[in-house]
């Protein structure tokens, strides 16, 4: 479903990826981990075209979409939920969604339902304006925006950062439910015991290459769990 080759990005001058591969088939739940600042974000945003690459190819569903703009690849069926739960605070539940439907016209209107029904709590706040929902609530609204869209595909960037307890088990399990309905998903999280519960298989970046990938099972390895410590 993706498969990322050699990719090298750049901030400027300043180099953060290089040569990364990264593959996805169809179905599964591969889990992107490492420290702080070594890419994975970047990685991220230059799946979803928000970056461009040096060089290197992004291809998605058996196409090259390098080039392609971000628009086009959430056409396409590509998903993305952003660090830090990014919805417009202004605008109110409903309408948070509705602006993120008009990216993919195509998409069903079921896919909403379906969004809804796997976050029942903001089915109770479609009138209340973002910028006042929990950090978990937008992080949830964050996530239904994406699956509104009907994505094949989900890249969630670390969704249970700085969420209270209760919500992250919430986001958890919604995950586990995206997953299990065949939704492809690549996901940033540093908590290993949730990437073990949820991830088949794993990548770890390490000041922007991969440093090591495998069955998640493997990330109960002591030699694993070593590239990940702080
Ligand atoms: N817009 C930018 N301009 C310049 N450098 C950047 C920019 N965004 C990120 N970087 C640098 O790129 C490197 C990788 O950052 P990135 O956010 O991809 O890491 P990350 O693994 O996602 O980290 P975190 O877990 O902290 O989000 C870091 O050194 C960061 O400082």
């Amino acid at each position: 479903m993706l498969e990322v080759g050699g990719l090298h990005v750049s901030y400027g001058r300043a180099q953060v990826l290089f040569g990364v591969d990264l593959s996805a088939p169809s179905g599964s739940l591969v889990c992107l981990m490492g420290r702080n600042g070594v890419g994975k974000t970047t990685l991220l945003k230059a799946v979803t075209g928000v970056l461009a690459p040096r060089s290197g190819t992004v291809r998605f569903d058996g196409r090259d979409v390098t080039r392609m703009r971000t628009h086009e690849r959430v056409r396409r069926g590509l998903g993305y939920v952003p660090q830090g739960h990014e919805t417009f605070p202004q605008l109110t539940v409903a309408e948070n969604l509705q602006v993120a439907r008009e990216a993919a016209p195509g998409a069903r209107r079921s896919a909403t339902d379906d969004a809804l029904d796997l976050f029942p709590a903001l089915g109770a706040l479609m009138k209340r304006r973002a910028g006042f929902l929990s950090g978990g609530q937008q992080q949830q609204l964050a996530i239904a925006r994406a699956l509104v869209t009907e994505p094949r595909m989900l890249l969630l960037d670390e969704p249970t950062e700085g969420i209270q307890p209760s919500i992250v088990q919430q986001i958890e399990e919604a995950i586990g439910r995206l997953h299990a309905s065949g939704l492809t998903i690549l996901l940033v999280e540093q908590y290993l015991d949730l990437a073990l519960r949820l991830a088949d298989r794993f990548v770890i970046l390490d000041a922007g290459e991969v440093v090591r990938s495998g069955d998640a099972e493997q990330l109960r390895d002591e030699s694993v769990r070593a590239l990940l410590a702080v």
